[in-house]
């Protein structure tokens, strides 16, 4: 019942389509008796019947009459189809492109949460496969559903008002059928929701497979990824055979009880036929309606499959519709406030499922200042930068940018006021040009060059075939790490806004060029407060101050100058990387 209402509610816009074409397909299936109707009275009064000789030479316009009305209604059913099929995959069509719009939206929406527990490859299949399946039930499966059982009702009623006892006799058929289809639908529905389980296990292996191919050649494993896929395409064909199988242990039944209906018809009719008790063109009614009782014993099976497919998919896509995430962006900030850039961490604890990622993690940055912050791989660096523009909301304490809790603040105006470059590069397929003005598409052409000078991107740009205009394949693929970071750079500079985060940014540059950047950083000519994650002391050392972490916690705090006079983990660091060649000089701060 919830999925009807469901399916209900989203039809809003396109109900009186929907419900126009549920009521052709009552009146077009019901005309289906018109013909045998007619085709009893041409045989009664025609052929079989006792005057049938006479009749013929004194009754032809009748006869004529009867033979174009025959035409007549199957033109009417051939277009009344026509019209309701026409109507049931406008509001189908028009239900999917407004239910995928929202989930569209809704998965927009939601937080890093979700995305951390949901599978690509699974959610493309909600988004198309599953969408499709609940679009196809709306016009064709509550389409079959309707009609046969317009035609069942209407042929039964016909068949009654000709002969109650023949159709009685028929219908002692029924009862043993529907039981059949029922427990063939209990058993078969679980074997569904595992059906769709299996194909959505079967499309991430294949889009994590095609997104990573260029790990899966480097490291020569295209056999191994053939067979794990090989596994999965095993596991779904073999819960499709195994449902399909299923349904062969209750044709054999169904098949039974639907040829049973011509053999009872033959026995019974024949006798009621030779006693008198029915006419010839009766006999002939039935006859050409006995399919209308049959087949949608017959397709019961087929119905049902349908109809679980329909809610292992419906089931999945009311996830999507709705999950709530816990952090909300409600896109109501009024104008564009910037902000100072005054960030504090106030005893932040944070933790991703249940281990302890970060532990009564304190600091203060000024606006305008720049903060390094270094540690060991997994020690909590990225983490911390997330928490700023909530990606993740914090399990204990508080973030405070401008002196407010972050999660007070609007959503769209605190991340409107923060430029992020990720640790993991993301660039479109798009031109060069288009991502690096991705945040700011009215951002004009000298400035997207401007910031790509800053970025030390302008030069390996212009040698491309294209310039700017060039189009980067999808991540990026056609570029070098490098060239992916200083992209992402720019692009992060480009919004110009009193926040910038950058995440290992300019790890896989060589020395001169990330020398070029970070002068670059230092000489913005807007004010801003710059947090780089960095593990190279070449980066920290002129930042106003560092921050050393190590297993979520903060271990240090100082300028370049006091963590080395501290001798401590960035002591260490600066020795690993300086060793040789002017280091006593860099000890002292100096270039
Ligand atoms: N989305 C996530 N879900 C669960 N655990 C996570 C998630 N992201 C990170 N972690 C865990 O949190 C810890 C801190 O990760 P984080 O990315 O903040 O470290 P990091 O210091 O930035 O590391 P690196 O220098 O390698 O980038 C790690 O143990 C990591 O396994």
């Amino acid at each position: 019942m919830f999925e009807l209402k469901w399916l209900w509610q989203n039809l809003e816009g396109n109900r009186t389509r929907y419900i126009l074409a549920l009521c052709l397909s009552v009146v077009g299936s019901s005309l289906t008796i018109v013909n045998p109707y007619i085709s009893q009275r041409i045989v009664d009064t025609f052929i079989a019947g006792d005057n049938a000789q006479q009749n013929l030479t004194q009754e032809r316009g009748l006869l004529i009459a009867l033979c174009l009305g025959m035409i007549g209604f199957s033109l009417l059913r051939s277009g009344l189809a026509y019209l309701t099929m026409m109507q049931y995959e406008h509001s189908s069509q028009n239900m999917l492109y407004r239910i995928r719009i929202y989930l569209y939206n809704k998965i927009q929406g939601q937080d890093m949460h979700y995305y951390d527990h949901n599978r690509t490859g699974d959610l493309m299949t909600k988004m198309t496969g599953d969408l499709d399946m609940v679009r196809h039930s709306m016009a064709w499966i509550i389409k079959t559903i309707i009609e046969s059982a317009t035609i069942f009702i209407a042929s039964v009623i016909y068949f009654f008002t000709i002969d109650a006892e023949l159709t009685l006799w028929l219908l002692i058929l029924s009862p043993p059928i529907f039981i059949v289809a029922y427990i063939f639908a209990k058993r078969v529905r679980p074997m569904y929701i595992d059906l769709r389980e299996r194909l959505s296990q079967l499309n991430s292996t294949t889009q994590e497979n095609i997104s990573g191919n260029r790990i899966v050649k480097a490291f020569a494993r295209e056999e191994y990824e053939i067979e794990k896929f090989a596994d999965k395409n095993a596991n779904y064909s073999k819960a499709n055979k195994t449902a399909a199988l299923v349904w062969l242990d209750y044709f054999p039944y169904l098949e039974t009880f639907a040829q049973a209906f011509n053999v009872i018809l033959m026995i019974a009719g024949g006798l009621f036929v030779m006693n008198g008790r029915i006419t010839f063109g009766e006999f002939a009614a039935f006859s050409s309606l006995i399919w209308a009782v049959s087949n949608p014993m017959r397709n019961i099976g087929i119905i049902i499959n349908d109809i679980q497919r329909f809610f292992a998919s419906l089931a999945k896509i009311v996830d999507i519709y709705y999950a709530r995430p816990n952090i909300i962006n409600e896109h109501k900030a009024i104008g564009n406030r910037r902000y100072e850039g005054r960030i504090e961490f106030d005893h932040v604890s944070f933790k991703y499922d249940s281990a302890t990622v970060l532990d009564d993690v304190s600091f203060k940055v000024e606006p305008g200042e720049t903060v390094a912050i270094m540690g060991s791989t997994g020690s909590g660096k990225t983490t911390i930068v997330n928490l700023i523009p909530r990606l993740y909301d914090v399990f204990e304490g508080h973030v405070l940018v401008d002196g407010v809790d972050v999660r007070q603040l609007e959503l769209d105006e605190l991340r409107g006021n923060i430029g992020v470059a990720t640790q993991d590069v993301l660039l479109f397929s798009d031109t060069i040009d288009g991502n690096i003005s991705f945040g700011d598409p009215d951002l004009p052409e000298e400035d997207t060059v401007e910031y790509a000078r800053l970025a030390d991107a302008h030069e390996f740009i212009m040698k491309m075939s294209e310039g700017y205009d060039t189009i980067v394949g999808e991540r990026g693929v056609g570029l070098s790490g490098g060239q992916k970071q200083r992209i992402a750079l720019a692009r992060s500079m480009a919004v110009r806004r009193p926040i910038l985060i950058l995440d290992d940014t300019t790890s896989a540059v060589d020395l001169e060029t990330e020398q070029h950047i970070q002068k670059s950083l230092r000489e913005l000519d807007f004010t801003c407060t710059k947090i780089i994650i960095a593990q190279r002391v070449s980066t920290t050392a002129k930042a106003d101050r560092i921050l050393i972490m190590e297993d979520g916690r903060l271990i240090e705090e100082g300028t370049h100058a006091e963590l080395l006079a501290k001798r401590g983990y960035y002591y260490e660091v600066f020795m690993l990387q300086t060793e040789g060649i002017g280091r006593q000089v860099i000890a002292h701060g100096k270039e």
